[in-house]
């Protein structure tokens, strides 16, 4: 039985949240920031580590008992004020892979203007401040070797995943792989985060539990009621020409075969948002989203959720969607299983956060990596169709590489 938390949310000005990673102490660090606006948190006041099918509900039901269970002051009644829960999910059903729940010490937080400070437990709000740690340095010495697979061993999967495809047993697959990066001492993920919240402010920095990344895909938003979920699937890589970049994004939106991948993706969160879904929008064809490494197809697919359906519940429902499993959904995920040689502990699984009224935001974990002490394990996949060709796989597999390679300085 866990015990009662007690919490308050009180108003700071928005200054003293400019830089949320900034703030971060090295102690139990958790970040869910972009474009400057999120949550960060530190300390641990209450976790569930969990795992297995059951993982959501689990942490479902955790979380319900401990809300009901805690005192809440909440001064500024936002989204993400109050009583809040950080969280990283296995991937795959099997037990081997924890999945976290952590409620911080304290959690500061920042939506525009306004900005707040809840602390949890014994910490008053007016001794929140972190006593500052030594800010984090760069790691050094790194080097990479290959994971599970080695580059042909990688590419022979995909070309068996095509031959699946063209023999009719699925229509599309998402196979990744991974690289390991060994460090001279141990690293510190806030190192990484500073470099991935600068360099791809349109993303999600996010932190749980060794599993850091910038994400540029959220599985699903709920806010007062309002879903959203930004679906990405579809991938071509930049140039660093402005106007080679241009002609890039136009052949990437005309592209038969990403257009296909992309119909999977949004197909699979649109059905399985509408049975929690009073409306929905689903837009008839996808933008081009512009990231530093490479531009994706996106479409945002909006809807207005029954009452009383959690943001837990809505990204439990989606995962995997298309854009990290793949059509049929069970005969991708065995494919998957069966070719990837690996597990994908918590990558391309939902990370993020949810407040007390169930309100919260969940990424898809890519651009991602876990690290352990002085080792990272980094992953990256590429959505296989019929047409697909094993080698640019491999090069779109290395250019999503790229943010968290970068962030580790080599
Ligand atoms: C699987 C990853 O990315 C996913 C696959 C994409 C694709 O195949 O085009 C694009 C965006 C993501 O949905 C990854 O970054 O590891």
């Amino acid at each position: 039985m866990q015990s009662a938390l007690v919490a308050r949310t009180v108003a700071v000005p928005a200054e003293v949240a400019a830089d949320l990673i900034a703030l971060l102490p090295a102690d139990a660090p958790v970040s869910w920031v972009r474009r400057g606006e999120g949550l960060v948190g530190w300390g641990v006041s209450a976790t569930l580590r969990t795992t297995g099918p059951t993982r959501f509900t689990d942490a479902a039901k955790w979380w319900a008992e401990l809300v009901a269970r805690s005192t809440v002051t909440d001064e500024v009644g936002e989204p993400g004020t109050g009583l809040v829960a950080f969280g990283s999910f296995a991937f795959a059903d099997d037990a081997s892979v924890d999945s976290v729940l952590t409620v911080p010490a304290v959690v500061v937080g920042r939506r525009g203007a306004v900005a707040w400070v809840t602390t949890i437990g014994d910490v008053l709000p007016r001794e929140w401040l972190p006593e500052r740690a030594l800010p984090a340095v760069a790691p050094q010495g790194v080097t990479y070797a290959d994971g599970a697979l080695d580059s042909e061993q990688w590419m022979s999967a995909v070309a068996e995943a095509v031959a699946r495809i063209e023999a009719g047993a699925l229509e599309k697959v998402v196979l990744a792989r991974d690289l390991v990066a060994t460090a001279e001492s141990p690293i510190d993920v806030r190192w990484p985060l500073a470099q991935l919240a600068s360099a791809y402010p349109m993303c999600w920095t996010f932190h749980v539990d060794g599993l850091f990344g910038a994400t540029p895909e959220l599985l699903v938003r709920r806010e007062r009621g309002l879903v959203t979920s930004r679906v990405l699937a579809g991938t071509i890589r930049r140039t660093g020409d402005e106007t080679r970049d241009d002609e890039l994004a136009g052949a990437l939106s005309r592209s038969s075969k990403d257009l296909e991948e992309h119909e999977y993706a949004v197909r699979s969160v649109a059905d399985a948002l509408e049975p929690h879904c009073s409306s929905m929008n689903v837009p008839e064809a996808p933008f081009v989203l512009h990231l530093p490494n490479v531009m994706h197809l996106a479409t945002d697919v909006t809807g207005v959720v029954h009452d009383g359906i959690t943001s837990l519940e809505l990204a439990a429902a989606l995962h995997p969607s298309a854009a990290v499993g793949g059509t049929p959904r069970d005969r991708a995920v065995a494919l998957i299983d069966e070719l990837e040689q690996m597990s994908r502990d918590r990558y391309a699984a939902p990370v993020g956060w949810m407040d007390a009224a169930g309100d919260g935001e969940w990424g898809i974990a890519l651009r991602s990596a876990l690290l352990s002490g002085d080792t990272v394990r980094l992953f990256a996949g590429c959505g296989v169709v019929g047409s697909s060709d094993p080698a640019a796989e491999l090069a779109e597999s290395q250019a999503k590489l790229v943010p968290v390679r970068d962030a580790l300085g080599g």
